[in-house]
């Protein structure tokens, strides 16, 4: 089974945790985009969605599903969406595609979190992963030598532009031993935005795709 046909199979998945007329926080990447493709051949049941970047509400809107802001519907009762890396502790990584603000402030606001990804995404420790930071640009600098100081090595990820202005830093080779601290650190920096860590609101349910078919696992 190729990583598309595990994609594909949790996108499917995630359409039986709606319900009739719900908003739908929808995510960003190859695997929500498989979901919003999934999502329009419902999208008469559902009220509309609530995008975590242009890319996705693009996309949403091209399909003829609606797109609100979240400021008009207020909180969600889902939210689905991939990621980076994930854990058995439903701890992730996200920010591959650079929507890492928008995608936590959705999370935030959803009662559920599904991730969906394909099985190659599961690891004992995050970290593999080069984790993403989206920082305000004038404090590019002073943040690297923190993550630095942190024991990681930061790489500017060049010609990306957040949906809200900012520059994304990668950071490779941290030692991830405590995912929820490490997020509270790194988002304490004067100049972060926030940090692709999904610790302490990670995902409520994890669906993995591979060769077995679609793994469900919870806290
Ligand atoms: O966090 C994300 C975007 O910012 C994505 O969810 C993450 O990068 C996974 O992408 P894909 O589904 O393409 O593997």
């Amino acid at each position: 089974m190729t990583p598309e046909q595990a994609k594909q199979l949790v996108a499917e998945a995630a359409i039986e945790y709606l319900e009739w007329d719900w908003v739908i926080g929808v995510g960003t990447g190859s695997t929500a985009n498989l979901f919003i493709d999934e999502l329009a051949k419902m999208k008469a049941n559902i009220d509309g969605t609530v995008a975590s970047s242009e890319a996705s509400a693009e996309r949403l809107r091209a399909h003829g599903i609606k797109v609100y802001e979240l400021d008009q519907v207020g909180d969600l009762p889902i939210y689905v969406d991939g990621a980076d890396e994930a854990t058995k502790h439903l701890h992730l990584i996200k920010g591959g595609g650079a929507a890492l603000t928008r995608e936590k402030i959705v999370a935030a606001a959803s009662a559920k979190f599904v991730c969906i990804a394909d099985d190659s995404k599961l690891v004992d420790t995050l970290g593999a992963f080069p984790l993403p930071i989206e920082v305000i640009p004038m404090a590019k600098s002073y943040i690297a030598r923190q993550l630095v100081k942190l024991g990681g090595n930061p790489v500017l990820r060049e010609g990306v532009t957040t949906d809200n202005g900012n520059i994304i830093i990668d950071v490779h080779d941290l030692n991830i031993a405590n995912p929820v601290e490490l997020e509270r650190q790194i988002n304490q920096l004067a100049g972060v935005v926030t940090n692709g860590l999904f610790a302490q609101r990670g995902a409520d349910v994890l669906l993995l795709g591979g060769e077995n078919g679609v793994t469900k696992m919870t806290l």
